[in-house]
Protein backbone atom coordinates (compact mmCIF):
# COMPACT_ATOMS: atom_id res chain seq x y z
CA UNK A 1 0.00 0.00 0.00
CA UNK A 2 1.53 3.47 -0.68
CA UNK A 3 2.04 5.51 2.31
CA UNK A 4 -0.55 8.10 3.11
CA UNK A 5 0.77 11.35 2.05
CA UNK A 6 -0.02 14.03 5.15
CA UNK A 7 2.85 12.97 7.09
CA UNK A 8 2.24 16.03 9.72
CA UNK A 9 -0.58 18.70 10.81
CA UNK A 10 1.73 20.97 9.01
CA UNK A 11 0.71 19.70 5.76
CA UNK A 12 -3.09 20.23 6.46
CA UNK A 13 -4.15 24.26 6.71
CA UNK A 14 -6.19 25.93 9.50
CA UNK A 15 -9.34 25.12 7.61
CA UNK A 16 -8.69 21.68 7.10
CA UNK A 17 -6.95 21.17 10.77
CA UNK A 18 -10.69 22.87 12.07
CA UNK A 19 -12.98 20.36 9.73
CA UNK A 20 -10.49 17.69 11.39
CA UNK A 21 -11.25 18.76 14.84
CA UNK A 22 -15.02 19.45 14.31
CA UNK A 23 -15.40 15.94 14.20
CA UNK A 24 -17.14 13.63 17.60
CA UNK A 25 -14.22 12.25 18.21
CA UNK A 26 -10.91 11.72 16.21
CA UNK A 27 -9.05 8.36 16.65
CA UNK A 28 -5.55 8.33 16.04
CA UNK A 29 -3.85 4.48 14.93
CA UNK A 30 0.13 6.60 14.77
CA UNK A 31 3.28 5.27 16.17
CA UNK A 32 4.13 7.25 19.36
CA UNK A 33 6.06 10.34 17.85
CA UNK A 34 3.22 11.56 15.02
CA UNK A 35 0.64 10.73 17.72
CA UNK A 36 1.90 13.34 19.89
CA UNK A 37 2.31 15.74 17.41
CA UNK A 38 -1.18 14.75 16.04
CA UNK A 39 -2.82 15.12 19.45
CA UNK A 40 -1.38 18.72 19.86
CA UNK A 41 -2.81 20.00 16.75
CA UNK A 42 -6.24 18.86 16.79
CA UNK A 43 -6.44 19.85 20.84
CA UNK A 44 -5.41 22.50 19.80
CA UNK A 45 -7.56 23.63 17.08
CA UNK A 46 -10.39 22.53 19.51
CA UNK A 47 -11.01 18.72 19.04
CA UNK A 48 -13.80 17.74 21.77
CA UNK A 49 -12.35 13.80 21.97
CA UNK A 50 -8.96 12.51 20.83
CA UNK A 51 -8.87 8.87 21.11
CA UNK A 52 -5.36 7.64 20.97
CA UNK A 53 -4.13 4.06 20.57
CA UNK A 54 0.02 4.28 20.92
CA UNK A 55 1.62 4.21 24.40
CA UNK A 56 2.58 8.29 24.31
CA UNK A 57 0.09 9.66 27.09
CA UNK A 58 -1.03 6.18 29.16
CA UNK A 59 0.99 7.39 32.00
CA UNK A 60 -0.42 10.94 31.57
CA UNK A 61 -2.60 12.40 34.38
CA UNK A 62 -4.35 14.49 31.97
CA UNK A 63 -5.59 11.36 29.78
CA UNK A 64 -8.28 8.47 31.02
CA UNK A 65 -6.47 5.46 30.35
CA UNK A 66 -9.30 3.86 28.93
CA UNK A 67 -9.83 -0.43 29.95
CA UNK A 68 -13.47 -0.26 30.79
CA UNK A 69 -13.97 -3.01 32.91
CA UNK A 70 -11.43 -1.47 35.03
CA UNK A 71 -11.16 2.08 34.49
CA UNK A 72 -15.12 2.46 33.66
CA UNK A 73 -16.40 4.88 30.69
CA UNK A 74 -14.21 8.66 30.09
CA UNK A 75 -15.87 11.04 31.90
CA UNK A 76 -17.81 13.61 30.02
CA UNK A 77 -15.65 16.38 30.34
CA UNK A 78 -12.41 13.83 29.34
CA UNK A 79 -10.75 15.43 26.10
CA UNK A 80 -8.18 12.82 25.64
CA UNK A 81 -8.10 8.81 25.69
CA UNK A 82 -5.23 6.46 26.17
CA UNK A 83 -6.32 3.16 24.83
CA UNK A 84 -3.67 0.73 26.62
CA UNK A 85 -1.50 -1.87 25.63
CA UNK A 86 -2.15 -4.80 24.47
CA UNK A 87 0.14 -6.89 26.91
CA UNK A 88 -1.07 -4.66 29.89
CA UNK A 89 -4.43 -5.11 29.31
CA UNK A 90 -4.10 -8.84 29.31
CA UNK A 91 -1.85 -8.16 32.40
CA UNK A 92 -3.99 -5.92 34.55
CA UNK A 93 -7.28 -7.38 33.52
CA UNK A 94 -6.60 -10.54 35.27
CA UNK A 95 -4.50 -9.13 38.07
CA UNK A 96 -5.94 -5.72 39.02
CA UNK A 97 -9.05 -7.05 40.57
CA UNK A 98 -6.52 -9.46 42.65
CA UNK A 99 -3.82 -6.38 44.19
CA UNK A 100 -7.91 -4.50 44.45
CA UNK A 101 -9.03 -7.21 46.70
CA UNK A 102 -5.70 -7.75 48.97
CA UNK A 103 -5.23 -11.58 48.12
CA UNK A 104 -2.08 -11.52 46.59
CA UNK A 105 1.38 -10.05 47.63
CA UNK A 106 2.29 -6.60 45.57
CA UNK A 107 6.42 -7.43 45.53
CA UNK A 108 6.56 -10.99 43.76
CA UNK A 109 4.81 -10.75 40.26
CA UNK A 110 6.23 -12.35 36.96
CA UNK A 111 4.89 -12.13 34.29
CA UNK A 112 5.81 -13.64 30.59
CA UNK A 113 3.72 -12.62 27.67
CA UNK A 114 3.80 -14.86 24.44
CA UNK A 115 2.32 -12.49 21.39
CA UNK A 116 1.89 -12.74 17.05
CA UNK A 117 3.57 -11.31 15.14
CA UNK A 118 1.46 -8.41 14.45
CA UNK A 119 1.41 -6.90 17.86
CA UNK A 120 4.88 -4.77 15.99
CA UNK A 121 2.59 -3.63 13.46
CA UNK A 122 4.01 -2.87 9.92
CA UNK A 123 7.56 -1.58 11.72
CA UNK A 124 10.06 -4.70 10.06
CA UNK A 125 12.39 -5.22 12.90
CA UNK A 126 15.06 -8.19 11.82
CA UNK A 127 13.41 -10.46 14.46
CA UNK A 128 10.11 -10.56 12.40
CA UNK A 129 11.84 -11.50 8.86
CA UNK A 130 9.99 -14.51 7.89
CA UNK A 131 12.91 -16.90 8.23
CA UNK A 132 13.76 -15.95 11.74
CA UNK A 133 10.13 -16.35 13.00
CA UNK A 134 8.65 -18.93 11.03
CA UNK A 135 8.94 -22.52 12.84
CA UNK A 136 10.79 -20.02 15.82
CA UNK A 137 10.35 -18.85 19.12
CA UNK A 138 11.87 -16.71 21.53
CA UNK A 139 12.27 -13.39 24.08
CA UNK A 140 12.69 -10.28 23.20
CA UNK A 141 13.06 -6.81 24.57
CA UNK A 142 14.46 -8.01 27.79
CA UNK A 143 15.01 -5.85 30.48
CA UNK A 144 13.43 -3.34 28.13
CA UNK A 145 9.79 -3.49 27.36
CA UNK A 146 8.28 -0.35 27.12
CA UNK A 147 5.30 -1.84 28.52
CA UNK A 148 7.05 -2.40 31.81
CA UNK A 149 6.64 1.22 33.34
CA UNK A 150 2.43 1.48 31.80
CA UNK A 151 2.09 -1.88 33.60
CA UNK A 152 3.47 -1.01 36.61
CA UNK A 153 1.66 2.45 36.64
CA UNK A 154 -1.89 0.94 36.40
CA UNK A 155 -1.23 -2.25 38.83
CA UNK A 156 0.25 -0.25 41.61
CA UNK A 157 3.06 -2.45 41.84
CA UNK A 158 6.44 -3.88 40.33
CA UNK A 159 6.74 -6.99 38.04
CA UNK A 160 9.45 -9.23 36.26
CA UNK A 161 8.60 -8.85 32.87
CA UNK A 162 9.64 -10.82 29.84
CA UNK A 163 8.14 -11.36 26.54
CA UNK A 164 8.51 -14.10 23.88
CA UNK A 165 7.49 -14.20 20.24
CA UNK A 166 5.29 -16.96 18.90
CA UNK A 167 5.21 -17.78 14.81
CA UNK A 168 1.81 -16.91 14.64
CA UNK A 169 -0.16 -13.61 12.89
CA UNK A 170 -2.20 -12.59 16.04
CA UNK A 171 -3.33 -13.82 19.45
CA UNK A 172 -1.72 -12.67 23.05
CA UNK A 173 -1.05 -15.37 26.42
CA UNK A 174 0.27 -13.75 29.12
CA UNK A 175 0.29 -15.72 32.27
CA UNK A 176 1.09 -14.15 35.70
CA UNK A 177 3.14 -15.96 38.42
CA UNK A 178 1.67 -14.89 41.70
CA UNK A 179 2.09 -15.14 45.53
CA UNK A 180 -1.18 -15.48 47.41
CA UNK A 181 -1.69 -13.83 50.99
CA UNK A 182 -1.32 -16.29 53.72
CA UNK A 183 -4.26 -18.59 53.56
CA UNK A 184 -5.40 -17.82 50.17
CA UNK A 185 -6.71 -20.52 48.00
CA UNK A 186 -6.85 -20.51 44.17
CA UNK A 187 -10.33 -20.61 44.06
CA UNK A 188 -10.53 -17.35 46.42
CA UNK A 189 -8.56 -15.77 43.57
CA UNK A 190 -10.91 -17.11 40.89
CA UNK A 191 -13.93 -16.09 42.85
CA UNK A 192 -12.44 -12.42 43.48
CA UNK A 193 -12.45 -12.48 39.88
CA UNK A 194 -15.86 -14.12 39.32
CA UNK A 195 -16.70 -11.14 41.19
CA UNK A 196 -15.03 -8.55 39.86
CA UNK A 197 -16.64 -9.49 36.23
CA UNK A 198 -19.96 -10.70 37.20
CA UNK A 199 -21.76 -7.37 34.86
CA UNK A 200 -18.76 -7.66 32.13
CA UNK A 201 -19.68 -9.51 29.04
CA UNK A 202 -16.25 -9.18 27.45
CA UNK A 203 -14.59 -10.75 30.58
CA UNK A 204 -14.99 -14.51 31.10
CA UNK A 205 -13.25 -15.74 33.56
CA UNK A 206 -12.75 -20.19 33.14
CA UNK A 207 -13.64 -22.26 35.61
CA UNK A 208 -9.53 -24.15 34.76
CA UNK A 209 -6.97 -22.74 32.38
CA UNK A 210 -7.09 -25.99 30.31
CA UNK A 211 -10.28 -25.47 29.46
CA UNK A 212 -11.16 -22.95 26.45
CA UNK A 213 -7.79 -20.25 26.88
CA UNK A 214 -6.09 -20.74 23.54
CA UNK A 215 -6.19 -18.44 21.27
CA UNK A 216 -8.06 -19.90 19.10
CA UNK A 217 -10.70 -19.20 21.37
CA UNK A 218 -9.64 -15.50 21.12
CA UNK A 219 -8.34 -14.31 18.12
CA UNK A 220 -11.19 -12.29 16.19
CA UNK A 221 -13.37 -11.63 19.15
CA UNK A 222 -13.17 -8.64 21.74
CA UNK A 223 -13.17 -10.89 24.59
CA UNK A 224 -10.33 -11.37 27.57
CA UNK A 225 -10.35 -14.69 28.96
CA UNK A 226 -8.64 -15.30 32.12
CA UNK A 227 -7.94 -18.51 34.68
CA UNK A 228 -6.39 -18.79 37.76
CA UNK A 229 -4.22 -22.38 38.23
CA UNK A 230 -3.52 -24.76 41.03
CA UNK A 231 -0.82 -23.50 43.51
CA UNK A 232 2.23 -24.56 42.19
CA UNK A 233 5.35 -26.25 44.63
CA UNK A 234 7.16 -23.20 45.03
CA UNK A 235 3.73 -21.21 46.38
CA UNK A 236 3.31 -19.23 43.52
CA UNK A 237 -0.29 -19.21 41.48
CA UNK A 238 -0.31 -18.81 37.80
CA UNK A 239 -2.89 -16.85 36.43
CA UNK A 240 -3.52 -16.36 32.51
CA UNK A 241 -4.95 -13.97 30.47
CA UNK A 242 -5.36 -14.37 26.60
CA UNK A 243 -6.81 -11.73 24.01
CA UNK A 244 -6.11 -11.12 20.76
CA UNK A 245 -3.34 -7.61 20.24
CA UNK A 246 -5.10 -6.34 17.59
CA UNK A 247 -8.84 -6.24 18.67
CA UNK A 248 -9.18 -5.82 22.55
CA UNK A 249 -5.37 -5.11 22.27
CA UNK A 250 -6.20 -1.74 20.24
CA UNK A 251 -9.07 -1.57 17.70
CA UNK A 252 -12.01 -3.05 19.36
CA UNK A 253 -11.29 -1.80 22.78
CA UNK A 254 -10.98 1.77 20.84
CA UNK A 255 -14.11 1.14 19.90
CA UNK A 256 -15.46 -0.04 22.94
CA UNK A 257 -14.06 3.25 24.74
CA UNK A 258 -15.64 5.51 22.17
CA UNK A 259 -19.02 3.90 22.18
CA UNK A 260 -19.02 4.64 26.39
CA UNK A 261 -17.44 8.08 25.82
CA UNK A 262 -20.17 9.22 23.27
CA UNK A 263 -23.04 7.67 25.40
CA UNK A 264 -23.50 4.39 22.54
CA UNK A 265 -24.42 1.41 23.37
CA UNK A 266 -21.11 0.08 25.03
CA UNK A 267 -21.24 -2.95 22.44
CA UNK A 268 -21.98 -0.62 19.02
CA UNK A 269 -19.67 -2.75 16.33
CA UNK A 270 -17.96 -5.55 18.35
CA UNK A 271 -18.32 -8.54 17.84
CA UNK A 272 -21.01 -10.57 20.08
CA UNK A 273 -19.40 -11.34 23.82
CA UNK A 274 -18.49 -15.40 23.47
CA UNK A 275 -21.06 -16.64 26.00
CA UNK A 276 -23.71 -15.12 23.29
CA UNK A 277 -21.78 -17.42 20.35
CA UNK A 278 -23.95 -20.71 19.29
CA UNK A 279 -21.95 -23.42 20.00
CA UNK A 280 -19.50 -24.53 17.52
CA UNK A 281 -19.40 -20.82 15.64
CA UNK A 282 -16.26 -20.00 15.71
CA UNK A 283 -15.21 -16.45 16.83
CA UNK A 284 -13.73 -15.10 13.47
CA UNK A 285 -17.08 -15.99 11.34
CA UNK A 286 -18.97 -14.19 14.06
CA UNK A 287 -16.67 -10.99 13.77
CA UNK A 288 -17.22 -11.30 9.79
CA UNK A 289 -20.77 -11.17 10.64
CA UNK A 290 -21.10 -8.81 13.43
CA UNK A 291 -18.57 -6.63 11.35
CA UNK A 292 -21.02 -7.21 7.93
CA UNK A 293 -24.64 -6.38 10.11
CA UNK A 294 -23.15 -3.41 12.14
CA UNK A 295 -22.09 -1.57 8.09
CA UNK A 296 -25.03 -2.81 6.44
CA UNK A 297 -27.81 -2.47 8.90
CA UNK A 298 -27.39 1.20 9.56
CA UNK A 299 -26.88 1.72 5.54
CA UNK A 300 -30.46 -0.54 4.81
CA UNK A 301 -32.14 1.30 7.70
CA UNK A 302 -31.27 5.12 6.89
CA UNK A 303 -34.04 6.12 4.13
CA UNK A 304 -31.62 8.14 2.37
CA UNK A 305 -29.30 5.77 1.68
CA UNK A 306 -32.02 2.18 1.50
CA UNK A 307 -32.63 0.16 -1.75
CA UNK A 308 -36.45 0.23 -2.20
N1 LIG B 1 -0.46 -3.88 16.59
C1 LIG B 1 -0.87 -4.04 17.85
O1 LIG B 1 -1.11 -5.17 18.34
C2 LIG B 1 -1.05 -2.83 18.72
C3 LIG B 1 -0.70 -1.56 18.34
N2 LIG B 1 -0.84 -0.51 19.20
C4 LIG B 1 -0.44 0.83 18.86
O2 LIG B 1 -1.35 1.39 17.91
C5 LIG B 1 -0.65 2.25 17.01
C6 LIG B 1 -0.87 1.73 15.60
O3 LIG B 1 -0.43 0.38 15.56
P1 LIG B 1 -0.35 -0.46 14.22
O4 LIG B 1 -1.57 -0.24 13.40
O5 LIG B 1 0.00 -1.84 14.64
O6 LIG B 1 0.89 0.24 13.54
P2 LIG B 1 1.40 0.15 12.05
O7 LIG B 1 2.86 0.37 12.11
O8 LIG B 1 0.89 -1.09 11.41
O9 LIG B 1 0.70 1.36 11.34
C7 LIG B 1 1.02 2.69 11.65
C8 LIG B 1 0.28 3.61 10.70
O10 LIG B 1 0.64 4.94 11.01
C9 LIG B 1 0.84 5.63 9.81
N3 LIG B 1 1.81 6.70 10.01
C10 LIG B 1 3.09 6.58 10.47
N4 LIG B 1 3.66 7.79 10.59
C11 LIG B 1 2.72 8.69 10.19
C12 LIG B 1 2.69 10.10 10.11
N5 LIG B 1 3.75 10.84 10.44
N6 LIG B 1 1.55 10.70 9.68
C13 LIG B 1 0.48 9.98 9.32
N7 LIG B 1 0.45 8.62 9.37
C14 LIG B 1 1.55 8.00 9.81
C15 LIG B 1 1.36 4.61 8.84
O11 LIG B 1 0.96 5.06 7.59
P3 LIG B 1 1.70 4.66 6.21
O12 LIG B 1 1.29 3.26 5.92
O13 LIG B 1 1.12 5.65 5.27
O14 LIG B 1 3.17 4.82 6.50
C16 LIG B 1 0.63 3.35 9.27
O15 LIG B 1 -0.58 3.19 8.56
C17 LIG B 1 0.81 2.23 17.43
O16 LIG B 1 1.08 3.31 18.27
C18 LIG B 1 0.93 0.92 18.20
O17 LIG B 1 1.97 0.99 19.14
C19 LIG B 1 -1.43 -0.68 20.40
C20 LIG B 1 -1.80 -1.91 20.83
C21 LIG B 1 -1.63 -3.09 20.03
C1 LIG C 1 5.37 -8.55 18.73
C2 LIG C 1 5.71 -7.17 19.21
O1 LIG C 1 6.75 -6.61 18.91
N1 LIG C 1 4.81 -6.61 19.99
C3 LIG C 1 4.96 -5.29 20.47
C4 LIG C 1 3.66 -4.87 21.04
C5 LIG C 1 3.61 -3.40 20.95
C6 LIG C 1 2.29 -2.79 21.07
O2 LIG C 1 1.26 -3.36 21.15
O3 LIG C 1 2.32 -1.50 21.11
P1 LIG C 1 1.68 -0.60 22.15
O4 LIG C 1 2.69 -0.18 23.14
O5 LIG C 1 1.19 0.52 21.38
O6 LIG C 1 0.63 -1.39 22.82
C7 LIG C 1 6.04 -5.21 21.56
O7 LIG C 1 6.20 -6.15 22.29
O8 LIG C 1 6.63 -4.12 21.70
Amino acid sequence: MRPCPVRSPDQVDEAGLRALASADLVALALPREPAKVWAAALLGAGARRVLDLSDARRRDPEAHYGLPELTGAPPAHARLVANPGCYPTATLASLRPLLDAGLIEAESIAVLGTSGASGAGKGLADRLHFCNLAGNSFPYKVGEHRHVPEIEHHLGAPISFVTQLLPIVRGMLVTSFVKPKAGVTPSQLREALEARYAEAPYVTVLPQPDQGLGLGHVVGTHQVLVAVGPVERSGLVPVFASIDNLMRGAASQALHNANLWLGLPPSLGLPPPLAELPRGVPPTFATALSTALSTALPTALNPETATP
